[in-house]
């Protein structure tokens, strides 16, 4: 058999983390060689060809300008990035052009095809909302999964000619009844005990409506995704946002 590839893991004790350690100790063709989370030193990484970060939005630039310096490839999937963050990486990644890091807000595969067919329909409709509801131990709202599917939606509708959101006659509103606005879409977020990952997209048209819902009901929903972007990362030198470039969907237009 050839050589396994060594993967380190940040945010090892967490959820996701401890979750991703199983996975790969589980595949023959990876071996687990760092299992790291808050106040371990990170040379135990010099050993991995790529880091996986399961950690938190404040911690998780600095993990990947570490790896990046040290020639790491990393696979992201902590939430919190914005077009600033994403800009900031690509700027490290300048320095160190053979490095390949892959951030993406979901790595289930589901979770990515309901994002890909809300962009696809998005022109179609008068009106879009995004409802996503999680556990309540979530420290991030909106979901990382629903700003990036706001703004899919909100790129497809402005090339169609269309408003982000749609028609609204609210005149007067509770602070926060009308969701927050992510690239002028509405979201609004659940936390609720007894969920993992779930989403809603909510398009509307003249006496129709369409719903798309996604839904993880255990973190096992995330692996295959994660392994796939593991094994592939080193291929793709620079920053990937979003699982769809490894799995040929990015299409969401006919031309
Ligand atoms: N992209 C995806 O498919 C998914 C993304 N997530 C995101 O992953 C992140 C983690 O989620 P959970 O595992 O539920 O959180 P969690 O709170 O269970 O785990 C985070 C872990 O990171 C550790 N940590 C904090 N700072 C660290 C540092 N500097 N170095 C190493 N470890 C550090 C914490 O001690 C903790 O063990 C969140 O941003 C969440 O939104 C969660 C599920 C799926
Ligand atoms: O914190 C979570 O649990 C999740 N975070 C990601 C997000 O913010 O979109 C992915 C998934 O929704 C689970």
């Amino acid at each position: 058999m050839s050589e396994r590839l060594a993967v380190g893991v940040l945010g090892a004790r967490g959820r996701m983390g401890a979750t991703v350690c199983a996975a790969v100790e589980a595949a023959p063709d990876l071996a687990l060689v760092a299992a790291l989370d808050a106040g371990d030193d990170r040379a135990p990484l010099r050993a991995a060809d790529v880091v996986v970060d399961f950690t938190t939005p404040d911690a998780v630039l600095d993990n990947i300008r570490w790896c990046v310096e040290e020639g790491r490839h990393v696979v992201v999937g902590t939430t919190g990035f914005d077009d600033g963050r994403l800009a900031t990486v690509r700027g490290w990644l300048g320095e160190s052009p053979k490095v390949g890091v892959l951030v993406a807000p979901n790595f289930g595969v589901a979770a990515v095809l309901m994002m890909m067919f809300a962009a696809r329909a998005a022109r179609y409709f008068d009106s879009v909302e995004i409802v996503e509801l999680h556990h309540p131990n979530k420290i991030d709202a909106p979901s990382g999964t629903a700003r990036r599917t706001a703004e899919l939606v909100a790129q497809a509708r402005a090339a169609a000619g269309l408003a982000p959101g749609g028609p609204d006659a609210t005149a007067t509103a509770l602070d926060g009844a009308r969701g927050a606005r992510v690239a002028g879409v509405p979201v609004h977020a659940v936390r609720l005990a007894g969920l993992v990952a779930h989403q809603e997209v909510l398009l509307g048209g003249s006496g129709e409506t369409l719903t798309l819902r996604h839904d993880s009901y255990d973190r096992t929903s995330f692996m295959p995704g994660v392994l796939l972007a593991v094994r592939r990362v080193a291929d793709r030198p620079g920053l990937t946002v979003g699982l769809e470039h490894l799995l040929d969907l990015d299409r969401t237009s006919d031309s």
